[in-house]
């Protein structure tokens, strides 16, 4: 996943984006750009690493204008050292385009080829995102009939893209002389919301964001998320339109943003992330109870951060004390969206410390949201064994990751995948616990859905292998191991 944010503000938009994206730092950790639009003109920052280290003064004050668009990027396709890949993108024609993206396109080997032999557009990276945005400009230059843009120009020139791509995208772009567009795929995979406020002089300031909590924390109000297929137009003089631009849209969100991706503390297409942490945690418990009807359990311990709902919940149906054993360093990032294995074991190191007096003697039950790679669990086992504990009984949330993510997620090899091939207990075992218990995919859907009809189905395809565009097959997977790196 990436974290994306556009603004149309009615003052300068710089710091605005600033700070949305150090609200969804979480979403991605490889490098961040932010591009500003001042009447025609573009101003683009792009840098490698964290928000907080990537810019200065003088970058700041360079990003002129009163809309804009920022991005965090954790790589899901091409390299994530590449600095040329670091988002936004930019076109010079039709207009002038820049785009943003969360998401991962399934269909790149065929964009690529017909941008070259049909549209004969050029691309300098292997960034998906580049492909989208040079689909989108494509499609713009073919709508365009005189020297203006209107409306329907873009909503004509969304529709197509629509039918050229596939995959998931949750989009953001500037238009020069235009003002903002923002668009999401037909089964909005990944999410993106829309906020607005009135400034005290009476004018509208929106933003749309990957979550909720970014529109919270600037004081908008949270107008509704952007439609799947639905594109929202922004002018620079903050008048806003939007229409659907497919005909069977259908709402089929990530499941891992829920489990693992957005914050606790952000709603998605009406499910509130932290509810649904602790409703798996709930159901996890009645799983837990069910395969483990004799085991003893002294204490819940969550794994930090992203485990802890869960546990919380997990502790207080199971009837059993929750204790904090790990000291998470607050200076070390999310491990999973690292890129490179070494950097993350390394870095499971520096991130957790067990503390022994929680565990000595005891019989600890351990919570994490999920087990990919089984980097994380495979070294918190041995630190709890190592601070004393007894026994090391181990839960996740989510169920076992059996299959590549395609739609955002860089997991592209099933051989990386601790689960892929495995038996539970021979999972326990590789993890060194005496129990391993996994949520099932139905409890997932039950707590993640629960208590609301908006979402009828999650993407979960990570758990099912059912991929949800037709043209991910085993063809197509094999290519992704070939010549993806995680
Ligand atoms: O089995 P693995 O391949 O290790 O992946 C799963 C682990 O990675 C994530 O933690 P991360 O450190 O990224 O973030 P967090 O602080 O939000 O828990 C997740 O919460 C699990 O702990
Ligand atoms: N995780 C994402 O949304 C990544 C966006 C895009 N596929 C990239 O690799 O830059
Ligand atoms: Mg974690």
């Amino acid at each position: 996943m990436c974290g994306i944010v556009g603004i149309v503000s009615s003052d300068l938009v710089n710091q605005q984006v600033y700070d949305s994206l150090l609200l969804l730092q979480h979403r991605g950790q490889d490098s961040t750009g932010i591009a500003t639009l001042e009447g025609d003109f573009f101003h683009m920052v792009k840098a490698s690493g964290q928000v907080r280290e990537a810019y200065r003064t003088r970058d700041m004050r360079q990003l002129l204008g009163n809309v804009g668009l920022g991005h965090v990027r954790y790589a899901t396709k091409g390299d994530a050292a590449r600095e040329e890949e670091a988002q936004p993108f930019y076109v010079g024609a039709p207009y002038g385009i820049i785009l943003v993206h969360n998401g991962n396109l399934t269909n790149t080997r065929e964009l690529t080829a017909e941008l070259y032999n049909v549209d004969r557009r050029h691309l300098n990276t292997h960034s998906d995102t580049e492909l989208l945005l040079n689909v989108l400009a494509n499609e713009l230059q073919t709508s365009i009939a005189g020297l203006s843009l209107d409306e329907e120009q873009i909503f004509e020139a969304v529709t197509r893209l629509h039918e050229r791509v596939e995959g998931s995208y949750a989009a953001i772009a500037l238009i020069a002389g235009y003002g903002l567009i923002a668009f999401r795929d037909p089964h909005g995979i990944r999410p993106l919301v829309l906020g607005h406020r009135t400034t005290d002089s009476g004018k509208d300031e929106w933003v749309v964001a990957s979550e909720s909590l970014v529109l919270e924390s600037g004081g908008y109000e949270i107008v509704r998320d952007v439609e799947p297929g639905e594109a929202i137009l922004i002018k620079s003089d903050g008048t806003m339109t939007s229409r659907q631009c497919v005909p069977n849209p259908e709402l089929v969100p990530c499941a891992f943003e829920y489990i693992y991706l957005a914050r606790p503390d952000s709603v998605l297409s009406g499910i509130s992330v932290y509810d649904a942490r602790l409703r798996l945690g709930d159901v996890l418990a009645e799983q837990i109870k069910a395969e483990l009807p004799d085991v003893n359990i002294d204490v819940v311990m969550p794994i930090p951060d992203s485990g802890r709902p869960s546990a919380m919940q997990l502790a207080r149906k199971l009837g059993v004390e929750y204790r904090e054993g790990f000291f998470k360093n607050r200076y070390v990032g999310r491990t999973f969206i690292m890129p490179g294995q070494s950097v993350r074991k390394k870095s499971v190191r520096q991130k957790l410390n067990a503390m022994s007096v929680e565990f000595k003697g005891k019989d600890v039950l351990l919570v994490d949201d999920s087990i990919v790679r089984g980097t994380t669990s495979r070294e918190i086992v041995e630190m709890a064994r190592a601070a004393g504990a007894r026994s090391v009984i181990f839960a996740s949330a989510a169920p076992p990751v059996l299959f590549p993510h395609v739609y955002g997620i860089n997991m592209p090899s099933r051989q990386e995948l601790i689960a892929h091939d495995r038996t539970p207990a021979e999972i326990a075992e590789i993890l060194g616990a005496d129990h391993l218990v996994y949520q099932t995919v139905e409890g997932m859907n039950r707590a993640i859905l629960d208590g609301q009809d908006a979402v009828k189905s999650l993407e979960a395809s990570c758990f099912t292998g059912e991929y949800i565009s037709g043209n991910v097959d085993e063809e197509y997977l094999s290519w992704v191991e070939a010549t993806q790196t995680s």
